[in-house]
């Protein structure tokens, strides 16, 4: 077995919640991060895992980027997506010719690191578990979630197997698949809606259960659904969250049904708005929505799929982000609007 520390870039609510329970089971990790204060916590008072999955405290060994040495062969990226650039271009000089960069992130980062290291040295995650950054040295685990590891082209490698047990001592259900985008393409699904929800200042789950809200969720879902198949992407989901019900074509009434079951999903979490909600609300901070979201509807232009909905999300968090719209019902309405009349015109 291999002493060789992993590299978790990105030390804040995802990748440092994966490098507390590596750290506490015995597995060797090195957390990377920007942030010198949380760097300093975290080696030496420890990280402290809060929340009602469970608590603990773990000293994990951390470093800024500029104190980093040596070379390395398991990368985990867990920056946000804004920063992934970044963060490739200061890890590449330490990823060793014969490593990989798994990506623990939101959206199609997969595509970035690939053309920055190579599509050999790049493995694909799926996260969903719930986690916040509070501080130096404090996250809150809010809710477990699906973890999915797999390759870009659906090989089972021994790397990808390991990886798949390093991530089942996180989460004993984590799954190891041949059909990685398609779990990215489903977390676009509901990660677009995700965006949605923190138009507002209320919590992800009254978003889904207020049925006035309903014709944005179903309008993101079929875009993003559509995008999808165009593309010939076999989507795949959680719980009982099914991309596929977003199909082009499919019935509304499995998609009401997903929704519903999403606002009660959302409501078991102690994080209980998204990471978009508190990029805006509370780091006060630019969002994911273009590299993100953005790239769905560059990827629809590409097959011929318009994305209105997706786009008019885009344009108003951005809004946001630039003080030009509140985060407010009223913000969220100028989407109700367009998804309704959308659904009527059809
Ligand atoms: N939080 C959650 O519940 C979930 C998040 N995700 C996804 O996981 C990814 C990570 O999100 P999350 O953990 O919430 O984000 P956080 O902001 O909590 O953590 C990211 C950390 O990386 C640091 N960082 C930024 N740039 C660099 C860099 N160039 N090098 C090293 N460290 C850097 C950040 O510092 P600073 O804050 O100063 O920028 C921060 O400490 C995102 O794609 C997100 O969408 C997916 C599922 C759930
Ligand atoms: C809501 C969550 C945690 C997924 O469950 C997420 O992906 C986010 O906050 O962006």
């Amino acid at each position: 077995m291999t002493t060789e520390p992993i590299l978790i870039w990105g030390a804040g609510a995802i990748g440092g919640t994966l490098g507390a329970y590596w750290a506490r089971a015995g597995v060797p990790v090195l957390l990377v991060d920007i942030v010198p204060e949380h760097v300093e916590a975290c080696r030496t008072s420890g990280l402290a895992i809060t929340g009602p999955v469970e608590e603990f405290r773990q000293v994990v060994p951390a470093v800024t980027p500029q104190e980093l040495t040596g070379s390395y062969s398991r990368i985990v990226l867990a920056v946000k997506a804004g920063a992934t650039e970044a963060a490739l271009a200061a890890l590449t000089p330490h990823l060793a010719e014969d490593g990989f960069v798994l990506s623990a992130q939101n959206g199609l980062n997969e595509i970035t690191i690939a053309k920055a290291v190579g599509e050999a040295r790049t493995m694909g995650c799926f996260v969903n578990f719930g986690a916040d950054w509070h501080g130096p040295g404090e996250i809150l685990y809010g809710n477990r979630g699906a973890v999915v590891v797999g390759e870009l082209d659906g090989a089972m490698t021994e790397r990808a197997r390991e990886m798949h047990r390093l991530l089942s001592l996180f989460d004993a259900d984590s799954i190891l698949t041949d059909n990685i985008y398609g779990y990215l393409w489903g977390k676009l699904a509901y990660g677009a809606m995700l965006f949605g929800t923190a138009l507002t200042n209320d919590s992800m789950s009254a978003n889904f259960a207020d049925p006035e809200r309903l014709p944005v969720w179903l309008a993101l879902g079929r875009e993003v659904g559509a995008v999808a198949v165009a593309r010939g992407v076999t989507s795949l989901g959680f719980g009982a969250f099914d991309p596929k019900v977003f199909a082009p074509g499919a019935p509304e009434g499995p998609q009401v049904k997903t929704i519903a079951w999403l606002a009660d999903y959302t409501s078991k979490t102690a994080k209980t708005h998204s990471g978009i909600w508190r990029d805006l609300a509370v780091r006060k901070r630019k969002t994911e929505a273009r590299p993100q979201i953005g790239i769905i509807s560059a990827l629809g232009r590409e097959v011929g799929v318009a994305t209105p909905a997706l786009e008019t999300l885009v344009a108003l968090i951005e809004d946001i982000e630039g003080g030009r719209r509140p985060m407010a019902f009223e913000t969220l309405k100028v989407l109700i609007e367009q998804c309704r009349s959308a659904s009527t015109t059809v």
